[in-house]
C-alpha cells in the first residue's frame, strides 16, 4: 500500500468532510439534549419494538448534532459463542449514525460505512454508543461515531465513519416493498407516518 488516501467513484476521500463542507447546523425544532427519540419505524431492525430479532437500541438527542444511544447485546446477537456478532455491532453504529439525521431533519440513507472492530463485546453486555455529524457537502452528510462497553466512559469496543446521502421520499416509496410502504404511510398517527421515513415534518 502507498499510504494515499483512498479514493473511489463517490469522488475522493470518502468519509472525511472535503474542503468547503459546511458546519451541520442543529435544526431549531431538534429536540433538547437527553430526549429519548424512540423508535422511528416499529419494525426496524435497529430501534423498532416490534421487531423481535432486532437490537432494540434506545436513541436519544444529545449536544449539538449528536446523539446518544444504548444496545444491550442479547444470545440471539451471537457470533463466536458468547460475543456479538461484528455485523450486529455495525447495524447499531449504522443506526446510532443514522439517528443523528432527526437533529438535521433530514432524510438520508446509509451510502458507505467504515467500522473498526476494537475489543470484543460479549452477550449481556450494554455498549453505550455515540455518534455525531462532522459536516455537510451538497447532498453527503459525514458522520462518527464510537461503542463503549459498560458505560460512557467504558473502553471503545468500536468506532465508525460514514457518509449518509440525502434522498427524496421517493426513495423508499419506489424502492420499498408495496405493503410494507401501504402500511406505514397508512398509519392514523401522523407522527409515525413522519417518523418512518424521517420526512421533514
Ligand atoms: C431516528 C432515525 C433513525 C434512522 C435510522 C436508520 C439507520 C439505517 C440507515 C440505513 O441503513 S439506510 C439503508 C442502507 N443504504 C441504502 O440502502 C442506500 C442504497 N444506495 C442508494 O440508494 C443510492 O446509491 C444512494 C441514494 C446512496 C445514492 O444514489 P444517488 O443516485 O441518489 O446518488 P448520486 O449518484 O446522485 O450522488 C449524489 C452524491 O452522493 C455521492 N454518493 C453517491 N453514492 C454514494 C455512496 N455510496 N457513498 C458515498 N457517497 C455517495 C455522489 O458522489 C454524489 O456526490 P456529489 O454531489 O459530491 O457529486
Amino acid at each position: 500500500m502507498s499510504g494515499a488516501t483512498a479514493t473511489d467513484s463517490t469522488g475522493g476521500s470518502a468519509l472525511t468532510p472535503p474542503p468547503g463542507a459546511e458546519t451541520p447546523v442543529r435544526h431549531p425544532d431538534a429536540p433538547e439534549p437527553g430526549t429519548p427519540l424512540g423508535s422511528h419505524y416499529e419494525q426496524c431492525f435497529g430501534c423498532g419494538e416490534a421487531q423481535s430479532h432486532g437490537l432494540h437500541l434506545e436513541a436519544r438527542a444529545g449536544e449539538g448534532v449528536g446523539v446518544t444511544a444504548e444496545f444491550t447485546v442479547r444470545p440471539a446477537h451471537q457470533g463466536a459463542p458468547g460475543l456479538a456478532h461484528g455485523g450486529v455491532l455495525v447495524s447499531a453504529l449504522d443506526e446510532t449514525l443514522g439517528s443523528v439525521q432527526w437533529l438535521l431533519r433530514t432524510i438520508a440513507v446509509t451510502g458507505r460505512l467504515e467500522t473498526e472492530f476494537v475489543r470484543p463485546v460479549p452477550v449481556g453486555t450494554t455498549l453505550h454508543l455515540r455518534a455525531h455529524c462532522t459536516g455537510v457537502s451538497g447532498r453527503k452528510i459525514y458522520s462518527s461515531a464510537e461503542g463503549r462497553i459498560g458505560s460512557p466512559d467504558g473502553p471503545v469496543a468500536v468506532r465508525a465513519r460514514a457518509v449518509f446521502v440525502e434522498v427524496q421520499l421517493e426513495h423508499f416509496t419506489k424502492n420499498g416493498r408495496p405493503e410494507e410502504i401501504k402500511a406505514a404511510l397508512d398509519n392514523p398517527d401522523q407522527h409515525k407516518v413522519v417518523r418512518a421515513f424521517e420526512v421533514n415534518p
